[in-house]
């Protein structure tokens, strides 16, 4: 297993290219996550109404599902979404925020995760929660290390057919075969929310790059990482943090 640096030319594609990315994500994290995603040169859109949401995921070029701010209604809009993703051959991804504890989310994670989605991406408590090794972290917050959750990844990810993304001190990215590992980032950004949620969305629009799938989504994490650790040792806590990080963003894949 081999650390996975950033692929700046992956980057620059990312820029070049775009992509609109369908955002279907939770109440606390819509601004932040399309800062992030416009930072790195992506088109955010955040479209949910049950009847709009199906027939954009068919214009977008990827979806993302994150179920932090789940209802009954937001879950017939997502799974809407979905369908008309998959019928457009549209990769998805899906961010399963507290799936665990909580009846309504974990039983919709599980429903949707015949749909294949291209990648899912959680912190360790959830991916092992999905993988229905334990029943999920405290709240929205991981109780789990990323490394105790590989192997619930790997199962995860020959289960699903997806690329499973687990995240924390090291990031792991594996197909259940394949493995990369993406270390860095900061601690303080486990202080400031959203950053995994936003994480996911940069992993959505990396599923639209050509080439390898599981490199793509290693650079999502590592650029990540990196404009983390960076932000970290220019800010004075979480409030500066959060504009260094969209600045560090802002910076990379640039020439
Ligand atoms: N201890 C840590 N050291 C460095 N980076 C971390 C640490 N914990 C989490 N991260 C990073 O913070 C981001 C959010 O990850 P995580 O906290 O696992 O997700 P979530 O916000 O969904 O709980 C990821 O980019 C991850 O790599
Ligand atoms: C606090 C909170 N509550 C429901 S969703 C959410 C955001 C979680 O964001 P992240 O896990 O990326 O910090």
């Amino acid at each position: 297993m081999q650390p996975d640096l950033p692929d700046i030319p992956a980057l620059q594609r990312l820029r070049t290219r775009s992509p609109l990315v369908h955002c279907m994500t939770n109440d606390v994290v819509q601004t932040f996550t399309a800062n992030v995603l416009l930072a790195l040169g992506a088109s955010p859109a955040m479209v949910i109404d049950a009847g709009e949401a199906p027939e954009f995921a068919a214009i977008a070029d990827a979806l993302l599902i994150n179920v932090g701010t789940l209802t009954e209604t937001r879950a017939q809009a997502m799974r809407g979404a979905i369908e008309h993703a998959v019928a457009a051959n549209k990769p998805w991804t899906l961010d399963p925020v507290a799936v665990g504890a909580l009846s309504l989310r974990t039983r919709f994670c599980q429903q949707i995760l015949s749909l294949q989605p291209a990648v899912i991406r959680g912190n360790a408590s959830e991916i092992l929660a999905l993988a229905g090794v334990n029943s999920g972290g405290r709240g929205v917050d991981a109780t789990d290390t990323a490394d105790s959750a590989l192997p619930g990844a790997r199962t995860l990810a020959r289960q699903s057919c997806a690329i499973v993304v687990v995240t924390g001190e090291v990031d792991y990215v594996t197909d259940g075969e394949r493995t990369c590992s993406v270390p860095g980032g900061d601690p303080l950004m486990t202080r400031v929310v959203g950053t995994g949620c936003a994480l996911s969305a940069v992993v959505a629009a990396c599923t639209t790059l050509p080439g390898d799938r599981l490199e793509n989504v290693a650079t999502a994490c590592g650029v990540m990482k990196r404009a983390g650790a960076e932000a970290a040792s220019q800010s004075a806590g979480p409030g500066s943090f959060v504009a260094a990080f969209i600045d560090a963003l802002w910076r990379e894949g640039r020439a």
